[in-house]
């Protein structure tokens, strides 16, 4: 339950993991500045022992630090947030269910598989747990708009842009939305890859299965931060839905602190920002 402040408003205890990180740094102040969300505990191997307001350049924020999510979760929480990386969050994600909290995932890298395992978990335990692979709300239209375009066209394809030093392909970003689409695209009339004489591997990865699966094609380029573009074909005309992240993580701390609000609110697995929108 959510612990009540001196104001009588319900508090939300957060850990976060990743709080010494590209986005962990732009999340911290922003709950410090929310009445309702009281950061408890922060996850960073290289800043573990020390006060995370001392860790981040500043004041003492009384916010411990530790280097693993075990020694974290001993201090009382509602929800463990994750900006960390692709190799450890579905750990962190499952200690987190077992331990009795919510979650919301930032960090990139699962896919279908990974969260109908953390489905299981979080319904075992009666918990909720939102994964967006992008809480941007530019990125979170792309995929409606996307969703949407698809129900006219049949065929699309989508390119992954990320940085030379991204550890997964494809993004967060690319990943939901491919695995969305393929559960509601219509039929390719492309030739199967199957078909395809050649190098077929240039024909990109497939998410889904058949005339349905998406074929996502990632490039991994200096100068890039993250853009997806879906491209739609259809005899003599194309339609291009393309978003592009800038250099600062101010567009995700919103959608994160929303989600960070509302996923108390069912329990299993919610994919996407989208899901939380009208
Ligand atoms: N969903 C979305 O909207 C967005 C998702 N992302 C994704 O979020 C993830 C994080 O991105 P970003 O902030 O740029 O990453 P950074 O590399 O800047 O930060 C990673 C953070 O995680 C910590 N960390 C890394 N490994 C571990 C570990 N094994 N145990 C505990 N802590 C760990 C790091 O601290 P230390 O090394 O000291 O342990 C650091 O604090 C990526 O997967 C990225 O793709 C990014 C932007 C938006
Ligand atoms: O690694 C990043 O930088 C980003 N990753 C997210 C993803 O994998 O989709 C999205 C974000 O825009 C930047």
């Amino acid at each position: 339950m959510p612990a009540g402040n001196a104001k009588g408003i319900l508090m939300i205890r957060i850990i976060l993991a990743g709080a010494t990180g590209w986005v962990g740094r732009a999340l911290v102040p922003a709950i410090d500045k929310a009445a309702d969300l009281e950061l408890v505990a922060a996850l960073s191997r290289n800043h573990a022992g020390l006060d995370l307001g001392v860790a981040l350049g500043g004041k003492p924020s009384g916010v411990p630090v530790f280097a693993r999510i075990e020694e974290a979760l001993a201090t009382p929480a509602d929800v463990l947030i994750d900006y960390t990386k692709p190799n450890v969050v579905k750990a962190h994600a499952l200690a987190a269910l077992k331990g009795g909290l919510n979650v919301v995932i930032g960090t990139s890298g699962l896919g279908a598989a990974d969260y109908a395992e953390l489905d299981a978990e979080a319904l075992a335990h009666k918990r909720g747990l939102l994964a967006a692979g992008n809480f941007s709300i530019t990125a979170t239209l792309l995929k409606r708009f996307t969703l949407e375009a698809a129900k006219y066209v049949a065929d699309v394809e989508l390119i992954d842009y990320a940085s030379a030093t991204k550890p997964d392909a494809p993004s967060g970003t690319g990943r939901e939305l491919a695995e969305a689409l393929a559960g509601v695209r219509q039929g390719a009339t492309s030739r199967p890859v199957s078909e395809v004489v050649g190098v077929p591997e240039t024909r990109g990865g497939a998410f889904g299965e058949g005339a349905h699966e998406v074929r996502v094609h990632a490039l991994r380029l200096p100068s890039f931060v993250l853009g997806v573009e879906a491209i739609f074909g259809a005899p003599d005309e194309r339609l291009t839905i393309r978003h592009d992240a800038g250099s600062s993580a101010a567009p995700y701390v919103a959608g994160t602190l929303l989600a960070t609000r509302k996923v108390s609110g069912w329990t299993g697995v919610r994919r996407g920002l989208d899901t939380l929108l009208d």
